[in-house]
């Protein structure tokens, strides 16, 4: 069992769901909002997370968490919140519950919408304290649970982050366990997410030598653990290195992401069709890592070394074979991306919060360019 100190209070290790019911008294949390979504309950982790509760009886369940969560669910997961009188938010799921439950949690303390409170809009300094929140992450790759991002598709169709160190949940709980029945495709997925999630933060132009040794320790565990767990979920260490991984990459979310994530993010937001983040993020890290090379030689250098890469091997075409060896998608147009899309959301991806962190510039030429590279 590992308890790491940081903003959050991080309590890692197989077996850590027991100490759920004693985390949430420490916050004073007597009625959580329980936020998931419906493939948790049907895995029976929701079953196991209301029999580590005291009162369970006591606590509402609001399971309407879209993959990609959206403003609307925001709004009906907050009238259940306020009608039950809850005191804080417990969400149990992946990104997507964390992330709507983060922003139940805003919505809680501060007027709607939420809009007023997104990064590109200068909402950053309107988010003060929120409703306490407790993280339960059951896939490993987002990181959510220790970042101070929530990701919501708004009323207006704008997938945007809404950022503020008080959108950190005061506990995260990291059960590696709950995340041994986690379908192959999904754990896959996710862990390119969490490795996305590293080496957008390790190439970020922002000085952090402290945050750059978390993130390449957590892609090395990452990249050592993946195709493991892939081909056997029930392998506890695997499934250890990948949720320690994920937490790693949330822990240096202060280094600000690149342009994979510019473009994943208005790719969530599309509405015939529901992208998943990670296998997004998957498809697009070997085009960006060709895109960033030329001003990152030394950092990819170091990666190589890192990962026990010769210097003259190709870090694009290498996690572009791992992705396939994985068995993700390498075109856009396989997940069902429409091709008159492209151009809609090269222009949104300029705008958005994690394209200034990349470490060249990008325009919306060069992200049409990067979409078209692998569609
Ligand atoms: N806030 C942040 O810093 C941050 C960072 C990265 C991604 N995100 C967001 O996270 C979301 C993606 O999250 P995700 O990749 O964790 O997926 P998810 O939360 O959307 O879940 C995907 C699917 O996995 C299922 N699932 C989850 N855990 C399971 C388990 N243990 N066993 C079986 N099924 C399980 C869910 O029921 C769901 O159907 C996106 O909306 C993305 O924008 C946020
Ligand atoms: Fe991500």
């Amino acid at each position: 069992m590992v308890a790491i100190s940081y903003l959050t209070q991080i309590e890692f290790g197989a077996g850590v769901l027991s100490e759920l019911s004693g985390l949430l008294l420490a916050q004073c949390i007597k009625k959580p909002l329980l936020v998931t979504d419906k493939g948790l309950v049907a895995t029976g982790i929701v079953d196991r997370v209301m029999a580590e509760l005291t009162a369970s009886d006591n606590v509402p369940v609001f399971d309407g968490t879209p993959s990609n969560p959206t403003e609307t669910a925001v709004l009906k997961a907050l009238q259940l919140y306020r009608s039950s009188e809850c005191d804080g938010v417990l969400a149990v799921g992946g990104g997507s519950s964390i992330d709507l439950a983060k922003a139940i949690a805003l919505l809680a303390t501060h007027e709607a919408p939420l809009a007023q409170y997104a990064a590109i809009e200068g909402g950053v300094a309107k988010i003060g304290p929120v409703a306490p929140m407790v993280a339960v992450p059951t896939t490993s790759g987002t990181g959510s649970e220790v970042g101070r991002a929530t990701l919501i598709t708004l009323q207006d169709g704008r997938k945007l982050g809404l950022i503020s160190p008080h959108l950190i949940p005061k506990v995260a709980l990291c059960d590696p366990d709950l995340t041994m029945g986690l379908p192959s495709g999904l754990t896959a997925a996710t862990g390119l997410d969490a490795i996305s999630h590293c080496i957008e933060t390790y190439l970020s132009p922002r000085v952090n030598p402290v945050a750059e040794a978390i993130a390449l320790d957590g892609l090395e565990r990452a990249v050592g653990a993946i195709e493991i767990a892939v081909l056997n979920g029930a392998d506890k260490s695997a499934r250890w290195e990948l949720m320690m991984a994920s937490l790693q990459g949330g822990l240096t979310f202060q280094k600000g992401l690149g342009a994979i994530h510019s473009l994943s993010h208005p790719l969530g937001a599309l509405k015939y069709v529901n992208l998943h983040h990670g296998t997004i993020n998957a498809i697009l890290l070997p085009p960006v890592l060709d895109f960033n090379e030329p001003v990152c030689v030394e950092k990819y250098a170091r990666i190589k070394k890192r990962l026990g890469l010769s210097p003259d091997q190709s870090l694009s075409r290498f996690f572009a074979d791992l992705n396939a060896r994985l068995g993700l998608p390498a075109t856009l147009k396989e997940v069902g991306l429409r091709e008159g899309d492209l151009l809609t959301i090269a222009e949104a991806a300029v705008l958005d919060h994690s394209t200034p962190t990349n470490p060249r510039p990008c325009t919306a030429d060069d992200f049409l360019a990067l979409l078209k590279s692998v569609y």
